[in-house]
């Protein structure tokens, strides 16, 4: 696209990216609130939701952008249990404050992606406009991210960019507040009472509900997956980034099973993905004398499955509290 086209100061259009939420996986205090029409999950504010770029940075980029990620200094570094990851931008403190630092030359001038991200309008409303830090994950075949919200340091909007590999993420609803209540009376009334303290720990299973004492229990199984392409980007905006939790399974491949809740299937750019998608679904349904057989591939079988390899993601989110002082320029000495 060209700058006449779009000058900088406008914003995309991020409405023909959205990824509609069919009305079943809606939390379910929205049941109650708001009719089928019109409702993609996102209540009044219609910035919100969930928006899906395929093929956002070329196949130069993601493989310039793979090997500077790869090649940055072995301390940029920190390595968890379950994956890898690289901060950018600064570090964000225990009080949510960002420690700046400037961002490299492979996030801001080649490839622009700030700006890039800015011009999206993802950020519109946020203190800067756009990214301030970036968060890198790697992810071998086999490794994820547990369920979780992400913190309250940040603008409620997120940037993924995703390389190297496809990814499921994985969307989980909160249990509704009559269950939430539930578990909560349960708590008060041992607390209260002469129970024994060891009858409700703090992380428990009921029924299959995972509670832990003091957070909102969720429920097992995602409600939906989006399919995350190399080369794409995922804008998470608004309510949804709080309405949901989201996380990665700790697969080598995805199954047909997990394959049936990707919900962004129409918005899939690779001809390969999408025949997968097509075959999981088509092995899930009950079989009919009317279907014809699905047509096999030259050996026979339509695959449907999808094999992970080593992601790496790029989330950039706008840190709303950038220290000044002290903080500020010890970052900028402590930078490696
Ligand atoms: O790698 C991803 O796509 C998700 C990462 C994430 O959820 C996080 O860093 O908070
Ligand atoms: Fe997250």
């Amino acid at each position: 696209m060209s700058i006449i086209e779009e000058p900088s100061s406008q914003h995309q259009d991020l409405e023909a990216y959205r990824i509609h939420l069919p009305q079943h996986v809606l939390p379910s205090s929205s049941h109650d609130t708001r009719g089928p029409t019109n409702d993609n999950g996102d209540g009044d504010d219609n910035d919100s939701g969930f928006f899906y770029i395929p093929d956002f940075i070329s196949a130069d980029e993601e493989e310039y952008l793979i090997n500077k990620i790869n090649t940055a200094p072995l301390p940029k570094w920190k390595t968890l249990h379950n994956r890898r990851l690289q901060y950018w931008g600064g570090q964000v403190t225990a009080s949510n404050v960002l420690i700046p630092q400037d961002m490299p030359d492979f996030l801001e001038k080649f490839p622009d992606l700030v700006s890039r991200l800015e011009r999206t309008g993802a950020f519109r409303g946020s203190k800067h406009g756009r990214p301030n830090h970036c968060l890198v994950n790697e992810y071998r075949a086999g490794q994820g991210i547990m369920p979780h919200e992400d913190g309250a340091a940040y603008f409620p909007a997120v940037a993924t960019i995703s390389l190297g590999s496809h990814t499921l993420l994985d969307v989980y609803r909160y249990v509704d507040d009559a269950l939430q209540q539930q578990f909560d009376k349960k708590m008060e009334q041992h607390d209260a009472g002469p129970g024994d303290p060891a009858a409700l720990p703090r992380e428990r299973i009921e029924g299959n509900v995972k509670v832990v004492r003091g957070a909102r229990a969720r429920e097992p199984e995602p409600v939906f997956s989006i399919l995350q392409e190399p080369r794409s980007l995922l804008i998470t905006r608004g309510r949804v980034y709080r309405d949901f939790l989201h996380g990665i399974a700790e697969r080598t491949s995805d199954p047909a099973e997990a394959l049936s809740k990707v919900i962004n299937v129409g918005q899939i750019r690779d001809g390969g993905i999408q025949e997968v998608l097509a075959a999981a679904k088509a092995s899930l349904q009950p079989p009919s004398k009317l279907m014809p057989v699905a047509k096999a591939d030259g050996d026979g079988t339509r695959k449907t499955e999808l094999v992970r390899d080593t992601r790496l993601s790029l989330t950039l989110r706008d840190v709303e509290k950038v220290s000044k002082g002290l903080g500020g320029l010890l970052g900028a000495m402590t930078r490696v």
